[in-house]
């Protein structure tokens, strides 16, 4: 029995233009999370035993037969190797047609459809035994702050345990992960579920073959996070600024040009503490987004308070549509202007605020076994909790890596 953690993230520099291979600065939300339980599945019926997945956040649970899944495999010859990370056409097919057409709501059957591919891709045939997948989420769904990149990692690590791969580093969960994204999003720049493996801030460009560039800020990057509840779709949105491209690549590829300029100024500043150019190019990043056609006045209403007040800069991050927003605050911000922020979005416009540092853990690893039988049985107790009965604050009591129960998390 054993967890698999791994955090959200914050783009602060080049969403979409990532999609371009331009480059794109972002970091781990360690704190916001995504926990992946793995435990025995408690037989329903003897002939048939299923495998699980239970989602409290999208208040679904879904069961597989085991020997549907088994002849599945048999049927097409899958998972030879999973050093050899690619996403094969036929088998989402399969997936598709065969085993997701009771699932009609497109949230469950995005997070059903990346679980059942990597499962089915990295779980071999004599290690497929009846299991129960719980998975809870701290930070918001479907909100830009990298959900599905959160579950693909957590996902891909616990499937690479059960195959007893033993792993060098953390780069094949980040390969296998990438995969998940793709089934989720379409296609992915793999900054999000780069950061949720590895943790830390980073600097990503899609295809560079040296890898990310880890970044270490000499002062911590601190901002304020709004989630306005506005739901939108990673995948649409990509889809619909790739349609853009498409209809006018002359003015667009230098704007995504442009971002990438932004991204790796936005990045030395960073670094440096330079904090005047980091909120110029946050307004100039949020500017180029809003061209692009991915806000929303709902977004819109987060920056034109932070203008109003002169507390900084805010800009939307991950796809936008919706989502989040972040603020970076100036240096003649006040406890009190922060506040009077923070209430009155939340006040009067029922949004959700975090003052959040930025950086930390990525993916990690619980075993439960070495926990006193109180301790797990008050974990496993987590996991069962009805969908909006989850209290995050909990969650984070007992499981937070680095957090106030202590648990040895290997990181
Ligand atoms: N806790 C969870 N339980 C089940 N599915 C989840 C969970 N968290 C994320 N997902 C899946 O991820 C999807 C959301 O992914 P999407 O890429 O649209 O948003 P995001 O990753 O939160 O934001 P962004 O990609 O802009 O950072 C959900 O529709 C669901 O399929
Ligand atoms: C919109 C996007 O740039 C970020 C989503 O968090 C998509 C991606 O990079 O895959
Ligand atoms: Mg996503």
């Amino acid at each position: 029995m054993f967890i698999t953690s791994a955090p959200g993230k914050v783009i602060i520099f080049g969403e979409h233009s990532a999609v371009y291979n331009k480059p794109a600065v972002a970091a781990a939300a360690s704190s916001l999370r995504s926990y992946l339980l793995v435990k025995p599945m408690e037989s329903i019926d003897d002939d048939e035993p299923v495998l699980q997945l239970n989602c409290p956040n999208l208040q679904f649970t879904f069961n597989w037969s085991m020997n549907q899944l088994l002849s599945i495999i048999d049927s097409h010859d899958l998972q030879k190797d999973t050093d050899t990370v690619q996403l094969s056409n036929s088998l989402l097919n399969i997936i598709d047609t065969q085993l997701l057409s009771e699932i009609n709501n497109p949230l469950q059957r995005s997070a059903a459809q990346c679980f059942l591919y990597l499962y089915l891709s990295i779980v071999p045939r004599d290690k497929r035994t009846p299991l129960q997948f719980s998975l809870i989420s701290t930070l918001p769904v479907g909100a830009g702050l990298g959900s599905s990149a959160s579950i693909s990692v957590a996902l891909a690590q616990a499937f690479l345990k059960l195959n007893s791969v033993t792993l060098q580093d953390k780069s094949l969960i980040n390969q296998w992960a990438f995969i998940g994204e793709t089934c989720m999003h379409g296609t992915p720049s793999g900054i999000d579920n780069t950061i949720a493996t590895f943790g830390g801030a980073l600097q990503f460009t899609k295809g560079d073959p040296m890898g990310p560039k880890e970044l270490h800020p000499i002062k911590p990057i601190v901002a304020v996070l709004t989630y306005t509840k506005i739901p939108r779709s990673t995948k649409v949105l990509v889809e619909g600024v790739r349609e853009l491209y498409n209809t006018m690549p002359t003015i667009i590829e230098p704007l995504l040009d442009s971002m990438a300029t932004v991204a790796l100024k936005g990045s030395t500043a960073l670094e440096n503490g330079q904090l005047e150019e980091v909120l110029q190019l946050v307004r100039i990043n949020h500017g180029q987004l809003v061209s692009l056609g991915v806000s929303h006045p709902g977004l819109e209403v987060i920056r034109n308070l932070t203008t109003d007040l002169k507390i900084g800069e805010t800009k939307l991050t991950g796809a936008g549509g919706g989502g989040c927003a972040l603020t970076f605050l100036n240096n003649s911000a006040t406890t009190i202007d922060v506040e009077q922020f923070r209430n009155t979005l939340q006040e009067k416009f029922n949004y959700q605020t975090f003052e959040t540092a930025l950086g930390g853990f990525g993916c990690s690893l619980l075993e439960l076994d070495q926990l006193t039988p109180t301790r797990k049985q008050q974990i496993i107790e987590l996991f069962d909790v009805p969908g909006p009965k989850i209290s995050m604050e909990q969650v984070d009591n007992i499981l937070l890596p680095g957090g106030p129960a202590d648990l040895p998390w290997i990181l």
